[in-house]
Parts: C-alpha cells; structure tokens; sequence
C-alpha cells in the first residue's frame, strides 16, 4: 500500500481519481436533468469544495450560475466548534433554485449553522450536494438530497480536503492511516 505523508500523519489510498470522477459526472448528469431549465445557483463552500466544485459544474451543460462562500470550523482533525462567515454571498438568492455544494458532512454542524442564513433569504427550493458524507460521526442530521459517497468515520484528505491546511491538492482522496 503506498502511503502518504501529511504533516505529522500518514494516509492511506482510499478512493482513486477515477472512481470519485465517474460518481462527480454521474452527479452531474442527474443535476442536469433535475434543473433543466431552472438555471440553479450553486454555493459551494470553501475551502474543502473548490475541486469537487470545480469538477462537477465542468460537467453540467444546463444553465447555471455558481458563487462561493467561505466559513470555518475545523482544526487539525478535530471539530472546533465555531462556524464564522468569513466571505459573503455576492449573489441574490431569493426565488433561486439552490443547491449548496459540500466536499463532506462529518457532524452536520457546518451546514446546520449555514442553511438558516439561506432559508432566510427565500430560495424557491434548497438541496445539498455532497461528495462525502459520515453518517456514523453526524450529530446535527442534515437531510442529503445528493451524495456521492458514504463513508466511515475516518478523517480523510485530498481533492480539495485538508489536514491542517496540506494535502488539498492529492488528486485522489486518501484515510488516516492507523497502525497495527
Ligand atoms: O459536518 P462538519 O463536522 O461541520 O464538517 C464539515 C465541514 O468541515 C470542513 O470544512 P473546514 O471547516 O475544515 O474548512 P475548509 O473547507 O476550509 O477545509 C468541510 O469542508 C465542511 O465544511
Ligand atoms: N480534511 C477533512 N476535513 C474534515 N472536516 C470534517 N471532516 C473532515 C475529514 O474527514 N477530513
């Protein structure tokens, strides 16, 4: 198995570039059949989305927009525990088709912060987008409308996701490797 280093840890291959861009254009493809002719907003939050983001509105040919935003909760592989918006939406979401696009939901506390900012602002519907999802670590259940892969309750890095700010930019996505 080959390893990697991030940081201080060690991590395993877990799910290869291929297998993760097949699930983003399968994604894609069913996005573009549900908002065909809605021309949906995207939000996709920084900093983990960039790359899921990134690849899925590559593969969408319907109409659409995407914005980003910018919150924060985690340090190392731990959760703080405070949700701050640092970056603004920059786009009007009243009476727009939303989908809030996510790299993961791990405890559910990101997002459950989040979404009361942009029910408030009266979309005509939100759904989730997600590339990962630990439904074993979720303590703040989020209803998923889409996700592409449900995995177990193991901090990961790569395609997008950090371990203290490094890792990001593995094109494949890799779990904590424990020994023994
Ligand atoms: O479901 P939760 O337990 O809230 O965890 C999920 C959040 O954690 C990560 O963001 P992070 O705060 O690490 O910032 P980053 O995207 O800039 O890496 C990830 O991108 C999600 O936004
Ligand atoms: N990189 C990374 N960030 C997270 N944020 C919440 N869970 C995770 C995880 O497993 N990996």
């Amino acid at each position: 198995m080959q390893l990697v280093q991030v940081r201080d840890k060690q991590f395993e291959p877990y799910l290869s570039e291929a297998v993760i861009l097949q699930k983003v254009k399968g994604l894609a493809a069913q996005l573009n059949k549900d908002y065909e002719g809605k021309k949906p907003l995207l939000i996709a939050i920084l900093n983990g989305s960039f790359i899921f983001a990134a690849d899925l509105f590559k593969h969408m040919t319907i109409e659409a927009e995407i914005s980003f935003i910018k919150l924060a909760s985690y340090k190392g592989t731990r959760s703080s525990g405070h949700v701050i918006t640092a970056i603004g939406l920059d786009t009007e979401v009243t009476n727009r088709h939303v989908i809030v696009i996510e790299d993961i939901i791990d405890t559910g506390k990101t997002l459950t912060a989040f979404l009361p900012q942009l029910y408030n602002q009266q979309p005509a519907s939100l759904k989730i987008a997600v590339l990962l999802h630990k439904p074993e670590a979720t303590v703040y259940p989020i209803a998923i409308d889409y996700c592409c892969f449900t995995i177990p309750d193991k901090f990961v890095v790569g395609y997008g996701l950090d371990y203290d700010g490094f890792g990001r930019n593995l094109p494949a996505i890799y779990q904590l490797h424990e020994e023994g």
